[in-house]
């Protein structure tokens, strides 16, 4: 069966990494972007993984995997190089934990996607494990075509649409006819932003900024 793609929100959420190599490393940069609470279970570990232990923004327990390492875990990670020791890490969660699997993805429940932001777009590409190369491939494509200038973009769309939704004045039509005409090309650009900021105050009597 196909997964489920969700959007999930991991500040605070406990995260428990077991091993400490490259894909470890790779994790804890993205959850702790995402601001989990992460602790890594490994004998060994990358230089990185090690810097960050040493700043304080994740436990380092050097050590092998013993059960009792993954308290009350939210989302663990399980990548060692050892198929035994994975094979403990997945017999010790509980069966309601979220649960990555590095090397066997069908022994977890949860993948990670190639992913990419934009400001508050983001987007994420998955072949639910067929290739992720293909997946880094066509995140890279998707890189081109939404360039850093989306960032912008969406913010002024964000902008536009929050002010539009407080204006009871205006139709619903009306509304969603400004929203699609935010949609052209011609916004990307920042003087056909600030111009529309213009015309919305003009039409509303309030600044949108
Ligand atoms: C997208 C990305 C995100 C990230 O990891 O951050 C990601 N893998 C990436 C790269 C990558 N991974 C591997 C290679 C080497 C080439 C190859 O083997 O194909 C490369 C390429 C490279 O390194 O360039 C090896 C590999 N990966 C998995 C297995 C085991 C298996 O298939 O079960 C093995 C074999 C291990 C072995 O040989 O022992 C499994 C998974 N990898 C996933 C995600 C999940 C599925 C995502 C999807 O299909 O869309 C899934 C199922 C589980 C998970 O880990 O969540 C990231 C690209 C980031 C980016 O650049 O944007
Ligand atoms: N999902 C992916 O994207 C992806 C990509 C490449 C590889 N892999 C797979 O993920 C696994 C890890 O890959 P890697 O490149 O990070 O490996 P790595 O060799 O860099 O790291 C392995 C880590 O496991 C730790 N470890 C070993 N025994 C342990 C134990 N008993 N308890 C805790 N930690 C232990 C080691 O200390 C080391 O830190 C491999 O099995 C590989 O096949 C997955």
């Amino acid at each position: 069966m196909a997964l489920t793609p969700f959007m999930i929100e991991l500040k605070e959420k406990n995260a428990v990494i077991v091993g400490g190599g490259r894909v470890a490393e790779r994790r804890a940069n993205t959850l702790l972007n995402n601001g989990a609470s992460l602790t890594v279970v490994s004998p060994d570990a990358e230089e990185g993984i090690m810097q960050l232990a040493e700043q304080g923004k994740l436990v380092w327990k050097q050590k092998g995997f013993a059960g009792n390492d993954l308290g009350h875990a939210f989302l663990i990670v399980v990548a060692t190089d050892d198929p035994a020791v994975n094979e403990s890490v997945v017999k010790a969660a509980s069966p309601d934990a979220l649960i990555n699997h590095a090397a066997d993805s069908e022994q977890g429940n949860v993948q990670f996607p190639s992913f990419f932001r934009r400001g508050h777009l983001s987007i994420s590409v998955s072949t639910d494990g067929a290739s992720p190369m293909l997946a880094a491939g066509v995140k890279r494509d998707l890189q081109a075509r939404y360039d850093e200038s989306y960032e912008a973009y969406v913010d002024f769309l964000y902008a536009c649409r929050q002010h539009l939704k407080q204006q009871s004045s205006l139709e619903r039509s009306e509304q969603r006819d400004i929203l699609r005409e935010l949609l052209s090309t011609a916004y990307l650009n920042s003087d056909n932003q600030q111009k529309m900021y213009d015309y919305l105050e003009a039409l509303t009597g309030r600044s949108p900024l």
